[in-house]
């Protein structure tokens, strides 16, 4: 007897063993297919693993499969050698990991095909009159299959009025078939470019003769300084390999964000290019997919998770930002799709290139370390120069609604020279809380150790972290007293007083409240780039990657919001975020300035930054990280851990320590900070702890990993407390 091994999507690491269906040959059947089968009360899609003559379990316990939904695996063997992969380095369970690699329809067992694929018509020699009089529905919706003799889809049945579930009586009487159309998407061009490529500077030349130089597997770190041109590098290195029948992959930080980038690369391109954005409905998602496994989609654009899309004939693969921490899943399964992509393109022989003015430093340090081949753009393209910096140092002096008075002056004189100036500060709403001048009470959270943000339109008091919303209190929940006052200053109160100081020029305001709706930032770009003078206040969405050519003046409001962060890597932050908004000044004819109002003129961090540029700011950095045993010279990962009540979590997380560390054959090398609270312990109602575990050998560090994971899942607390893994984690919080 044969037996299916299955990964599901669960929380156990554990492959499942199933009986084949009825009438079911599994020595036919390829890995990777997809089979439905009862689990627990739920049924649920799995994947085939293998095939085996033998199970752990005795054979009348094993359940019988419900029915293998493939004849061939809706992924290729390269991704799902990928998935595999990931399951295993980020320490997540198999079955969720592959289910993670499909589209959400494909997860849920619907067939592996396009939208119109399947379609109805009327058998030959169908007629009306074999109808009865009383079957009125049947009639019309055969009338409606008559009038369509190419076939029709059910959602086009369903929206002429038609009930599909008649469409089986129709069936059953022999008057109608179902069958498989086979859309033709291929787009045969031989003109690929809809527009003439700009003429390379010599350094972007290097650039794409590196990219398009060797075939095979090669990662590139293309480090190039803001506005130096990155976005025409992969514009040209892909028209090569377009040209050659193959397709690009190119993945970006948030597409909602950067609609500029995705309008230049189908301005272009005189091919198909998909783009996977959040608003996609499943159906939409599932055919992009289709189309990008089958070859018809030449050009790949999408977030983190669309490191998994299948290509037919994989040419390239760039990451857009590298160094933005989006591309890190949060939760769940933590895959960081940067990394990802550099596997990937190993496993398909093909060229990365991970583009940023601001690397990771763990980036950095691949490339000194001779591991990513280097890059570097370091003018900026066309007419354009470097911006330059002032330090502004607000020490004593007086802000209003977080502007100060030489900031305003500044303001004024780019505006009446009729260009455009961008605010950043990363904080929104109206101010970050809410106090009572006669007691110092302080708005906070209920379930979080935060305060809550005050925010104007509405009028609410909101927690930025658990999102929890509560009315504005009228007075004080402590004294009593009415004399509450907002504290510091968001994007919504600089916003009110820039328009008040400023009442003939457009406030322009972009952060989360104002750019949810579907086209928002769109809508605001437009109107941005119609050039006349307007001030944009916003958050660090305004540094992604945007190219305003009016711009001339750029203020950071609040420089040194991350300079003592408990994050390590809290400069490293700041710093890309600091170059990332300044270097929205000054891109086109127009010299740039660059305004940083700081508490810290004459710290050592900001003023390297400004005088020398990121390039030595990050290589102290490195040399830091490296002298104080932190990645990216060592490898890290952290456990977590989090329960309703207090010490529960740091309990729970002690105990595994003590057991491991006890083990005379645990894995050498393992350094270990914690278990300790995490630094906002208390977060949506949980008391939440952290244990991390440092290791100069990765494989050392996974093995004790492993063992960690066993111990947890054993342990009998574990009802008590939800815990999960994070290997590289990129936030230490
Ligand atoms: N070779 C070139 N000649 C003239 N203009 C160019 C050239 N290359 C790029 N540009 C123009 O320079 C501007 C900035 O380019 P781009 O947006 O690609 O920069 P970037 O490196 O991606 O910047 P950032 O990292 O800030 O997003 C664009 O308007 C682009 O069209
Ligand atoms: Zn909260």
């Amino acid at each position: 007897m044969s037996y299916l091994q299955l990964a599901i999507p669960s929380p156990l690491r554990r492959l499942f063993d199933y009986r084949p269906p009825a009438g079911c040959s599994p020595e036919q059947l390829s890995p990777g297919v997809r089979v439905k089968v009862p689990f627990g009360r739920r049924e649920v899609t799995g994947i085939l693993i293998n095939v085996t003559q033998h199970s752990e379990v005795p054979p009348d316990k094993l359940k019988p499969a419900i029915a293998v939904l493939d004849t061939t695996p809706p992924m290729p063997e390269s991704i799902l050698k990928l998935a595999r992969w990931a399951a295993n380095y980020y320490q997540h369970p198999l079955g969720d990991a592959l289910s993670q690699a499909l589209p959400v329809l494909l997860r849920k067992g619907d067939p592996c095909e396009y939208a119109h694929q399947h379609l109805w018509r009327s058998t030959p020699g169908a007629d009306i009159a074999q109808l009865g009089k009383t079957a009125a529905r049947q009639r019309e919706l055969l009338l409606l299959l008559l009038e369509h003799p190419n076939g029709i889809s059910e959602d086009a049945i369903r929206a002429e009025g038609g009930q599909t579930p008649l469409l089986k009586k129709l069936a059953d009487k022999g008057l109608a078939e179902s069958f498989i159309h086979n859309t033709d998407h291929h787009h045969h061009s031989d003109q690929p470019l809809h527009e003439a490529p700009l003429t390379l500077n010599t350094e972007q030349q290097q650039a794409v003769n590196a990219i398009t130089a060797t075939p095979g597997f090669k990662s590139f770190l293309l480090q190039g300084v803001t506005g130096s041109g990155k976005t025409e590098v992969y514009l040209q290195a892909i028209e090569h390999f377009i040209r050659q029948g193959k397709q690009a992959l190119i993945l970006v930080p948030e597409i909602g964000l950067t609609p500029q980038t995705v309008a230049r690369f189908k301005a272009r391109f005189n091919l198909p290019v998909v783009v996977l954005h959040s608003n996609l409905t499943d159906r939409q998602r599932l055919d992009a997919w289709l189309q990008a496994r089958e070859g018809t989609a030449r050009i790949i654009i999408g977030t983190r998770s669309a490191i998994f899309t299948p290509l037919k004939s994989p040419g390239v693969i760039f990451i857009d930002e590298e160094h933005d921490t989006s591309f890190k899943q949060q939760d769940g399964f933590r895959y960081n799709a940067r990394d990802l992509a550099v596997m990937r393109a190993n496993v398909e022989q093909i060229p990365v290139v991970l583009g940023t003015a601001t690397p990771a430093i763990e980036s950095l340090y691949n490339a000194q370390q001779g591991r990513y081949h280097w890059l570097k753009l370091n003018q900026r393209a066309g007419n354009a120069r470097a911006p330059e910096f002032e330090l502004l140092d607000i020490r004593q002096q007086p802000l209003q609604d977080g502007l100060s008075a030489p900031l305003v002056a500044q303001i004024r004189h780019h505006l009446q020279q009729g260009t455009q100036v961008l605010i950043f500060l990363n904080r929104r709403g109206f101010a970050p809380t809410l106090m009572c001048h006669d007691c110092g009470w302080l708005a906070d959270c209920k379930r979080c150790d935060a305060h809550m943000t005050l925010h104007r339109k509405p009028f609410h008091l909101h927690c930025h972290h658990c999102d929890s919303q509560r009315p504005v209190p009228i007075k004080c929940d402590s004294c009593g007293s009415t004399e509450l006052k907002p504290v510091g200053a968001g994007t919504e109160r600089t916003e009110e007083a820039l328009q008040k100081l400023f009442p003939s020029v457009p406030v322009i305001r972009v952060d989360r409240d104002t750019t949810q709706r579907k086209n928002a930032m769109q809508q605001i770009m437009d109107r941005v780039h119609q050039g006349l003078p307007c001030i944009l206040i916003g958050t660090q969405m305004l540094a992604k990657g945007h190219h305003f050519p009016k711009v001339t003046l750029v203020a950071i409001l609040n420089a040194d919001s991350g300079l003592f962060s408990a994050d390590f890597r809290g400069m490293e932050r700041t710093a890309q975020l600091i170059l990332q908004v300044a270097g929205r000044a000054g891109r086109a004819d127009h010299p740039g300035k660059v305004v940083m109002q700081t508490h810290h003129a004459d710290h050592p961090t900001i003023t390297s930054l400004v005088t020398e540029g990121y390039q030595a700011f990050a290589e102290q950095e490195l040399g830091q990280r490296i002298a104080a045993y932190l990645p990216p010279s060592i490898h890290c990962a952290m456990f977590r851990a989090e329960a309703s009540h207090p010490g529960v979590a740091e309990r729970f997380l002690g105990t595994l320590r003590n057991r491991l560390e006890s083990d005379i054959l645990q894995p050498q090398g393992i350094q270990w900070l914690g278990p300790l609270p995490s630094p906002m312990e208390k977060r949506a109602g949980l008391f939440r702890a952290q244990l991390v575990l440092q290791c100069r050998d990765r494989k050392n560090l996974h093995q004790q990993l492993h063992n960690i994971i066993r111990e947890a899942e054993d342990d009998p607390d574990t009802r008590k407390v939800r815990w999960s893994v994070d290997v590289d984690p990129v936030d230490m919080f």
